[in-house]
């Protein structure tokens, strides 16, 4: 059976501000498969490349070698933007476009010419507790974590096959943090998305991930059953300090 998706050999030199360090590449020869609609959690000590592999992984960066394939399609074979819809990138600061939350959350089935689900996209506000929030409202004027969680609605509206997450609920309170974990777990089982999200909070990657990738090194250290990795804790690296 094709995989959902597959990495080989993705290697990132070192940009060549970076102060160089004993080796030429922030990370080399990363090769993972990813068959169904798993939830993965990427873990990683500061500055180990986790951002840069989720966005390389959304072709937002490039990679020095190595290759990709969604559906046993190579990334250069598809159109940049429909890989984009397939594979969606959640930043870690939720970037909104000039207009109100209504036309933010609009922007998807515009794309696509297609008619907006308003009941869909009441029920995912809802789901992440921004029922109450009028959609008039200037996007740019909400706060830090509102925004982050409109950012969410708008990629989820996309409905796409692989969320790539980075530290999304860096700036949530604790209430909206949950929301936030529970939609994505819920919302993983039923639309059959798989997830790859970056924390640094072990709490949250024992709560949300079935699978582990942990970068170390350089390298993908670790690719595991997120139950083995937090019994095995103690014997990857220095108790993973993240
Ligand atoms: N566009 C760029 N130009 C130069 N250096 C960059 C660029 N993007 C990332 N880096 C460097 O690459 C390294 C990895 O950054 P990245 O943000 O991917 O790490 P990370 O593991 O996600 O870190 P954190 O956990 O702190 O978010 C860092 O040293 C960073 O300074």
């Amino acid at each position: 059976m094709t995989a959902l998706f597959e990495m080989k050999g993705l290697t990132k030199n070192y940009w060549q501000t970076e102060k160089q360090t004993e080796r030429a590449y922030l990370f080399s020869d990363l090769t993972a498969t990813i068959e169904s609609s798993e939830r993965i959690a990427l873990l990683g000590k500061s500055g180990q490349g986790k951002s840069t592999l989720l966005r390389m992984l959304a072709l937002l960066d490039n990679a020095d070698s190595g290759g990709m394939r969604f559906n046993g399609v190579e990334a250069k074979e598809m159109d940049t933007r429909v890989w984009r819809t397939k594979i969606t990138y959640v930043a870690q600061q939720a970037v909104m476009l000039p207009g109100t939350i209504e036309e933010n959350l609009k922007t998807v089935s515009n794309l696509h010419n297609e008619t907006f689900n308003e009941k869909h996209a009441r029920k995912l506000m809802k789901d992440v507790g921004l029922e109450s929030i009028d959609w008039a409202k200037k996007a740019t004027d909400l706060s830090g974590g509102e925004k982050q969680r409109v950012a969410l609605v708008r990629s989820l509206l996309l409905a796409p096959s692989i969320l790539l997450l980075d530290e999304v609920t860096a700036s949530l309170d604790l209430q909206s943090k949950a929301y936030v974990e529970n939609l994505l777990i819920k919302w993983s089982e039923v639309e059959k998305t798989a997830f790859i999200w970056v924390t640094h909070d072990l709490e949250q990657a024992k709560k949300v991930s079935e699978r582990i990738w942990f970068m170390e090194n350089g390298t993908l250290a670790v690719d595991c059953k997120a139950e083995s990795f937090f019994e095995h804790q103690h014997s990857f690296s220095d108790s993973v300090t993240l």
